[in-house]
């Protein structure tokens, strides 16, 4: 059983500061880390994985810094994103490679019981240039779970694959968090998350913006005030009952056309328009959502 502990780290590069002040932990089971594209995801987990110092804290695995920590490596099994793979290697010759790397005392049986994880054996002695995108992806698992590490770090793992190669991973990513390894993979999708993590961390702008259960999570991004563009064939006489509802909290004429709504409770709102709509004879034409952008959801619980 191994616990990641960042205690206070921040990382820049240059004067892009790509973590800020994070401190988390990140013990067995699997752990999803969240936030949109540019957010300090990979650079959180490069991190974790040694292959960075961080520039002020410290993260540290059972309590050893991870840094330039050559014994450390042989606990840890990162797949990163880029798709840096040995094209005119076969699947087996590849993985059997990372073994003789790690030092494995028996490289051969490591590299089979690895593809065997992944069920790659039967496609493990052709090329790697003739593998799909799911192929290529549980290949690189492979590679990092030769050496039987107690930690696995995966980088927006799930990218590209088509929907039956995600369930397979996500029944892989469970099945090592189940067996008591510490499970940490990325993603900028929270549905994505939410269906295998068990805890979820959230970054945005660098810094940890929230940590919890999905379905704190879910409650606080769906909590958040949301803006809607409603067009109807009596936008003054809507706005004005509108702005009398509690599950309201602002109302406006836009002058192009339209009442834009800021509701405090997307489920009450939901109910509450066409109710006001209809006792009061106007017809609704449209409503739709202004800012359901992650980028939004994400700035909304940094804010909060
Ligand atoms: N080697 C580098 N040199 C300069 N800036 C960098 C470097 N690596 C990352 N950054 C910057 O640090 C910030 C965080 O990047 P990072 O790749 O860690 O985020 P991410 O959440 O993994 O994003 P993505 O999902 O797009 O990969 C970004 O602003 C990025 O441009």
């Amino acid at each position: 059983m191994s616990t990641l502990e960042l205690d206070h780290v921040s990382r820049w590069y240059g004067n892009v500061v790509a973590v800020n002040d994070v401190s988390m932990t990140i013990g067995p089971g699997v752990t999803g880390l969240l936030g949109p594209n540019g957010a300090g995801k990979s650079t959180l987990i490069a991190l974790m994985a040694g292959f960075l110092a961080p520039s002020v804290g410290s993260v540290t695995l059972d309590g050893r810094p991870l840094w330039r920590n050559e014994q450390i490596y042989r606990d840890i099994g990162l797949v990163p994103e880029p798709e840096a793979l040995f094209d005119y290697l076969t699947g087996r010759q590849f993985v059997l490679a990372n073994a003789r790397l790690h030092g494995v005392p028996d490289p051969g049986a490591a590299a089979e019981r690895a593809l065997a994880v992944v069920e790659m054996s039967d496609a493990a002695s052709r090329t790697i240039a003739t593998y799909s995108k799911g192929m290529r992806q549980r290949v690189k698992m492979a590679s990092a779970l030769v050496h039987d590490p107690s930690v696995l770090l995966l980088d927006e793992p799930f990218n590209g694959m088509d929907p039956r190669q995600r369930l397979h991973l996500m029944e892989l990513l469970r099945r090592m968090g189940g067996d008591g390894r510490t499970v940490l993979f990325s993603s900028h999708i929270l549905e994505e998350v939410e269906q295998v993590a068990r805890q979820i961390e959230v970054v945005v702008a660098g810094r940890h913006a929230a940590s919890g259960d999905f379905g704190a999570i879910r409650r606080l991004m769906t909590d958040r005030p949301n803006r809607y563009v409603v067009r109807s064939a009596d936008d003054r006489a809507l706005a004005r009952a509108l702005l009398g509802d509690v599950s309201v909290r602002a109302v406006s004429l836009r002058p192009q056309g339209g009442v834009e709504v800021e509701a405090t409770d997307f489920g009450r709102f939901s109910v509450a328009l066409p109710r006001l709509a209809r006792d009061l004879g106007v017809r609704l034409f449209e409503v739709s959502p202004t800012d359901e952008s992650l980028e939004s959801v994400f700035s909304y619980l940094v804010a909060s």
